[in-house]
């Protein structure tokens, strides 16, 4: 694995390194840090901050090009993006207008799809959990597929169809027990994990699901983790699925479908972004010749870096003699996860022309939350930056504004679409007094006995 995940080890990308690796991002002399083709500074000063930002046309272009790999692969796989990564129905739009389906882990997200113009027949519900009630409305809704992660929710989901009157086409998703080399926290393919069917229960678990009622077995899914870098694991887990296929068929029952999951990694720090070109070599090579229908499901990759957040210096604070100062944001943990989760390292920009070449220095960047994770960066060489100076957290499209909350009665923040040249505004910044709207205090606290 590379540093993704570290704050500490190595040495920073330089701000110009930043910049030369996204090509949606320039900084110019008088508008300062520009997002597509627009100045991020007039976001800021019409908005405030905290402030998401997403970018229509890099999610597009981030589309076409994983598309277009697939396609000169000789592949026709169909991409269902992974709503858990960024669920606003802008975004959803956007991906759907360039044919993308959708992959959902809760009911929620499910009637988000939907919401958003995603054909039903274009999404497929994964998780290890889903409620009766969220196949019930699974079914109702005739969905693509249900990808079944064990025997025990197999029968369940047999007992729903029944009772529904309806047939649901399922997947089968393996844990082929392969190591994805990634964070702890985001692999999803060993043997101790949580997800999927053991390895070698799968194919007498299929065969028992084509004689149970209610359930059409249409293939297999499999997906190993997130943030992955390499090939390898991928070429392994697809071998292991391609073996299983056969082992299928030779019992004389069909495998229509392969569902080859997502995970493809981008670049946060010094990462080489995951290549979709290897991808669908991977794909093609270990299952290509099978004659199944093809299906994957990124979510990082497509939205991670197509969104940004953006950030005021609230104040320095000087910190003990000969440590770094602190530069205190007004971005938290409660917006942007990530590093406290994972000690994730996030790229940090100044918007002023003026910030950006300042004289570099270390700083601890944190959030205003109390807790001593909620820190951006350790030991960070940034430009010199002010009380007030404006920065933005780069690729935080993906597993951003879906992870926040409003800890320590933080609203939650606004959103901007950015599209070329334009923007709007996608979601408002939360008001303080809905924070406690849905709150309801028992009419004996508000009337004690004895009182009015
Ligand atoms: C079943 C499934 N599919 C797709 C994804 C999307 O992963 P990523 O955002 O890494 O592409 C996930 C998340 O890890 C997942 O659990
Ligand atoms: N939330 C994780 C990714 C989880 C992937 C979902 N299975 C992250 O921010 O990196």
């Amino acid at each position: 694995m590379a540093d993704t995940f570290s704050t500490h080890a190595g040495q920073d990308p330089t701000l110009r390194d930043l910049l030369a690796a996204r090509p949606a991002l320039s900084m110019h002399a008088i508008d300062g840090l520009v997002f597509e083709d627009v100045p991020l500074n007039a976001v800021a000063d019409a908005l405030g901050t905290p402030t998401w930002v997403m970018g229509a046309r890099t999610l597009r272009g981030r589309y076409a090009r994983l598309s277009g790999a697939m396609r000169d692969a000789g592949l026709d796989v169909a991409i269902h993006f992974a709503v858990k990564a960024n669920d606003h129905l802008a975004v959803l739009k956007v991906l759907g207008a360039q044919g993308a389906g959708a992959d959902v882990v809760s009911g929620g997200e499910l009637c988000r799809a939907m919401a958003a113009g995603i054909p039903a027949c274009e999404i497929v519900f994964s998780g290890v959990g889903k409620t009766r009630a969220e196949m019930e409305l699974a079914l109702r809704h005739d969905i693509a597929r249900i990808n079944v992660e064990s025997a025990e929710e197999l029968e369940l989901l047999s007992a729903v169809a029944v009772a529904c009157g309806r047939t649901a086409r399922i997947a089968l998703r393996v844990n082929p027990d392969v190591d994805a080399g990634t964070h702890a926290k985001i692999t999803t393919g060993l043997a101790g994990n949580k997800f999927g069917i053991p390895y070698d229960r799968a194919a007498d678990l299929y065969a028992h699901a084509a004689v149970l009622p209610g359930i059409h077995p249409a293939g297999l899914a499999v997906h190993i983790g997130s943030q992955i870098e390499r090939m390898q694991p991928y070429r392994q887990a697809y071998a292991r699925v391609a073996e299983l296929v056969r082992v299928i068929r030779a019992r004389d029952l069909g495998v229509e479908v392969i569902d080859c999951g997502g995970g493809l990694g981008i670049s946060y720090r010094h990462e080489t972004e995951g290549a979709p070109e290897a991808l669908a070599n991977a794909i093609r090579l270990e299952l290509g010749d099978l004659g199944t229908r093809l299906e994957i499901e990124p979510g990082r990759w497509l939205a991670g870096p197509a969104g940004l957040l953006l950030s005021t210096v609230i104040l320095r604070k000087r910190g003990y003699d000969g440590m770094p100062p602190f530069v205190v944001l007004d971005a938290a943990m409660n917006d942007l996860a990530r590093p406290s989760l994972y000690d994730a390292w996030h790229g940090i920009i100044p918007l002023s022309p003026r910030d950006a070449v300042a004289p570099a220095e270390q700083v601890h960047v944190v959030g205003p939350v109390c807790e001593s994770g909620d820190t951006f960066g350790h030991d960070r060489t940034l430009p010199h930056l002010r009380d007030g100076s404006r920065v933005a957290i780069l690729d935080a499209g993906a597993y951003g504004m879906v992870m926040s909350s409003t800890y320590n009665a933080r609203p939650m923040a606004a959103q901007v679409m950015v599209d070329g040249s334009r923007w709007d505004v996608i979601r408002a910044r939360q008001k303080i007094e809905s924070l406690w709207e849905g709150d309801i205090v028992p009419n004996t606290l508000t009337h004690p006995a004895g009182g009015k």
